[in-house]
């Protein structure tokens, strides 16, 4: 749990700028997170977080604007995974090492079986583990170049509550590795997830970034007066024309 402003950025976005045609789908959003941290993206459909995510990520180029790291430095975990239902789980992980280029790929492999805790089931077939677990192997591929930043596009939009705490398990321990303190930047719709996992808030509507900072603040910015933060949020949102 590092404030952005104690250490070196793991990244930074600087004044992205999103347009599709004549529509401004980001504008002008800047950002930074430390190692460590935990950023959430949060907004209403349509808001750009997709967007913004998978412009710091380099999938896309933007209209304006710049990130200060180059892709091949930036997990990226997307919402629809690439992977193969028919292969392995270990098979999986292979095939997008040597797609990744990765010096050692046997090696890697095994780090990410140790590290997602799937070593056991390396052999199954991918598509008859839970979606947990799949989930898992999802960002194992996002983290197979040892990234110092990993994106995430809604994690953990189709898990059950159960399966959705121990991946958040899963992901904060990324970030909280004294040796690898990842950080760690996520789209959700999920308010409360947001609340309660990041360290950081990044509420961004109709493309641009009307509140950066702690969960605890946003609250405060309304007037602390309502009964959640999710209530904070909508009133926050509204208040705002949104
Ligand atoms: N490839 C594209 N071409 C044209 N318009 C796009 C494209 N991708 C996104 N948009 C538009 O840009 C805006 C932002 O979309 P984006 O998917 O980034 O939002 P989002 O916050 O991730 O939405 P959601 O919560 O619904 O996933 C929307 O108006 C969307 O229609």
């Amino acid at each position: 749990m590092v404030p952005a402003s104690a250490a070196t950025p793991a990244i930074a976005a600087d004044g992205i700028v999103m347009t599709y045609g004549d529509r401004e789908a980001v504008r002008g959003v800047s950002f930074a997170a430390a190692p460590g941290e935990v950023v959430a993206i949060i907004g209403p459909n349509g808001a750009g977080k997709t967007t913004l995510l998978s412009i710091v990520g380099g999938l896309r180029a933007p209209t304006a604007g710049s990130i200060s790291r180059p892709p091949a430095e930036v997990g990226w975990v997307p919402q629809q995974p690439a992977v193969y239902r028919k292969l392995s789980v270990r098979e999986n992980l292979r095939l997008f090492a040597r797609l990744e280029r990765v010096g050692d790929p046997d090696a890697v492999v095994a780090r990410m079986l140790e590290q997602t805790g799937l070593a056991d089931r390396a052999e199954e077939e991918l598509g008859r583990l839970s979606g947990g677990n799949q989930q898992r192997v999802n960002i194992a591929i996002g983290l197979l170049a040892d990234p110092p930043v990993l994106l995430l596009d809604e994690p953990s939009s189709s898990l059950d509550p159960r399966q959705r705490e121990r991946l958040w398990e899963f992901i904060t321990g990324l970030a909280r590795d004294p040796q690898h303190p990842t950080a760690v930047v996520f789209s959700t719709h999920n308010v409360q997830e947001a609340e309660r996992f990041a360290d950081t808030i990044l509420v961004l509507a109709d493309g641009e970034l009307l509140f950066s900072g702690s969960p605890g603040a946003l609250v405060e910015q309304v007037g602390g007066g309502e009964r959640d933060f999710e209530a904070a949020f909508v009133r926050f949102l509204r208040e705002r024309g949104h």
